[in-house]
């Protein structure tokens, strides 16, 4: 079963098209990254998925619920970490994880203590959160998500407003629910965080899937993938001839005796391409290997219109 499946989803405000027609399915187990530019629709989508806001068109189902009729059965096997959630400034944080225990109405007896210290504000647990730091209120919402061991955690930008250290914390917290089997689903604007956490990720620009695969996947489908420089001994325009006809290479250029050729995609295809300089009597004295980052390909799907790709 598919703990996320979005079929034509579409969300219009007035004239404003927020998501725009999406098809997506998060698998059971994966940590997924959500990403896209400032009102790209990530919040929209994700407001949908827990029933803050109903879609125009198309349909969401959440851990095989349907996402607006039951929305109830939803919320009893998911964690959330929205946008923009606001904690009651006299409760405590220990009061705001007691209180989703009993609404959550969870079988599973639920250690308080624990979870509080998991995230890092045990030791501020019988404070008022009016007093909490903005990182503290967001460590304490991360712990209200956790409640009830959830089948799926949505995140909305869990790091906003933790610092280095706190963003780490978010991370490890992230990997260990989900090798207890537990299914991420998060947006998030810190593109390390994601390359080193997620399965896959989807880009949505204005509304619309522009793509969706794991890292190594975006790279292999533009041609900025993988850039591979070369030192040489001299290089001949017959070899070059031959680097050019390579499937996969989109461009080649030279500077004196180095070598710069771009490929769309990693994997062996820059061993064929060293294998092929050597065999066109070209000495090669080093060479260096430069992968895009995910950052590098979110500026490239985000700038101009790409087609899907699964
Ligand atoms: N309640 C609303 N009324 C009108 N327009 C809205 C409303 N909510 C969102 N929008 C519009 O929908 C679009 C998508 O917004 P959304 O908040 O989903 O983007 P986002 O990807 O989460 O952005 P960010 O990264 O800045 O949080 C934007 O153009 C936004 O102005």
């Amino acid at each position: 079963m598919a703990a996320i499946e979005l079929t034509g989803l579409t969300k219009r405000f007035d004239d404003v098209v927020a998501v725009d027609d999406l098809d997506l399915t998060i698998e059971d187990g994966e940590i997924f990254g959500f990403l896209g530019p400032n009102g790209a629709g990530k919040s929209t989508t994700i407001d949908i998925l827990l029933d803050f806001i109903r879609p125009t068109e198309g349909t969401a189902t959440v851990v095989g619920h349907d996402a607006q009729a039951e929305s109830l059965a939803v919320r009893q096997r998911i964690g959330v970490l929205p946008d923009a959630y606001h904690t009651y400034d006299r409760l405590t944080g220990r009061q705001h994880v007691e209180f989703v225990v009993e609404s959550k109405a969870t079988e599973a007896e639920t250690d308080v203590d624990a979870l509080l210290e998991r995230v890092g504000i045990l030791e501020a647990a019988d404070r008022k959160s009016g007093g909490y730091s903005k990182g503290m209120r967001q460590r304490l919402v991360l712990a209200m998500a956790l409640v009830g061991d959830p089948d799926l955690l949505i995140l909305d930008e869990p790091s906003t407003g933790l610092d280095p250290n706190g963003a780490r914390e978010m991370r490890e917290i992230i990997q260990q629910e989900n090798e207890r089997g537990t299914t991420v689903f998060f947006s998030s604007h810190i593109m390390e965080q994601v390359e080193a956490i997620c399965d896959r990720v989807a880009i949505i620009n204005r509304g619309r899937l522009v793509a969706v695969d794991t890292v190594d996947g975006l790279r292999g489908s533009t041609e900025i993938g993988t850039t591979l420089h070369v030192s040489t001994a001299g290089v001949d325009e017959a070899a070059l001839e031959t680097v050019r006809g390579f499937d996969g290479v989109a461009g080649v250029s030279v500077d004196g005796e180095r070598l710069r050729v771009t490929l769309s995609g990693g994997g062996p295809l820059k061993f064929e391409v060293l294998k092929a300089l050597d065999g066109a009597g070209v000495s090669i004295e080093d060479f260096e290997i430069e992968e895009s980052s995910l950052e590098d390909l979110f500026v490239r799907y985000t700038t101009d219109e790409q087609e899907v790709r699964a």
